[in-house]
């Protein structure tokens, strides 16, 4: 099967999204010397609402909707998302064709004041727009102030640079992306803010059942990546399904052992269990169900219950 002599691109607008869409591009590119490789851009509701917490307004589904009706319309051949934003369940009709290398997963500490979250006094203003990071937040430092935070990278450095925080916590992935890691003043350890699932690695959709396509895609999918993220969505699915849960799940290979951490908190940072297991890579959805359980026998359920989706 050959590929297409155009291949079309599905890209949010914001500037992470079109830094990772000409990445994909630039490689399909020299993997496909016969064929054009082109983006098309679009605006998401996702991108449009800003002023209200994304848990609110429908998550992370809202940022990809636009997307998918692109492909199902044929005027675009696949999207190339942050793993983080994808849904835990796909949607009907689609599928990840392929997960690529990883790039820097974990959180990044980010002030224009101070060199690290230790250092900020009482009453400090942070931001985040994570569920996650505000519980860890909460559990470690419950004397700084949380406030949330939305916008892309861009406008959300501005804010902080505008004095509205005193600090943010990002992912390092997105800033390294955009050439900003200069803006890292610490970069969290995953014992101290175990990343999300999928944090760092970029996944491609396609319609399910395109198999000219998949193959077309298949050489950027990067095997441990994949099966890690595989491992932390199937523990984040188990447990949260597509609501928003403060919930941390983290892979790697570590010795071609499949390794994986995981947490789930209340949002106030007062209850939270965490766990980890160990296996074969090759097992690597039924390791995240493992951990969905032992973090359920360790009162996970009752946190779930708590939380407004459950
Ligand atoms: N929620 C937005 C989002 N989605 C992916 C990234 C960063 C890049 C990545 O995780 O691959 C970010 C920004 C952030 O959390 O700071």
């Amino acid at each position: 099967m050959s590929a297409p002599s155009k291949i079309v691109i599905a890209s949010r607008e914001s500037r992470l999204a079109m830094w990772q869409a000409v990445h994909v591009r630039d490689r399909l590119s020299s993997l496909n010397s016969g064929s054009e490789v082109v983006i098309l851009g679009m605006t998401t509701k996702g991108d449009q609402i800003l002023d209200r917490p994304l848990a609110e307004i429908g998550g992370k589904g809202l940022f990809i909707k636009e997307l998918e009706v692109a492909m199902q319309e044929g005027r675009a051949h696949l999207a190339v998302h942050s793993m983080k934003d994808v849904p835990m369940v796909m949607p009907e009709g689609f599928v990840l064709a392929a997960i690529s290398a990883r790039e820097n997963p974990r959180d990044a500490f980010v002030s224009n004041n101070y060199a690290g979250l230790d250092e900020l006094p009482a009453g400090a203003v942070v931001g985040t727009s994570s569920l996650r990071r505000e519980a860890i937040l909460r559990a470690r430092y419950p004397q700084l102030t949380i406030k949330s935070l939305r916008g892309n990278l861009d406008t959300r450095l501005k804010k902080l640079d505008a004095g509205e925080y005193d600090a943010i916590i990002l992912a390092a992935a997105g800033l390294i992306r955009l050439g900003m890691e200069n803006r890292i003043k610490a970069v969290l350890t995953a014992e101290q803010s175990l990343p999300a699932p999928g944090q760092g690695a970029l996944g491609i959709e396609l319609v399910d059942g395109d198999a000219a396509m998949a193959a077309v895609v298949a050489p950027l999918n990067d095997p441990e990546t994949a099966h890690c993220v595989k491992a932390e969505r199937a523990l984040s699915r188990a447990l949260g399904g597509s609501c928003q849960v403060p919930l941390g799940g983290y892979a790697i290979i570590d010795n071609g052992q499949l390794w994986l951490r995981g947490f789930v908190a209340s949002v106030d940072g007062q209850r939270m269990v965490s766990g980890e297991v160990r296996g074969n890579p090759a097992d690597d959805e039924a390791l995240g169900l493992q951990l969905a359980d032992q973090l359920r026998a360790q009162g996970a359920e009752a946190i779930l219950a708590s939380l407004a989706c459950h």
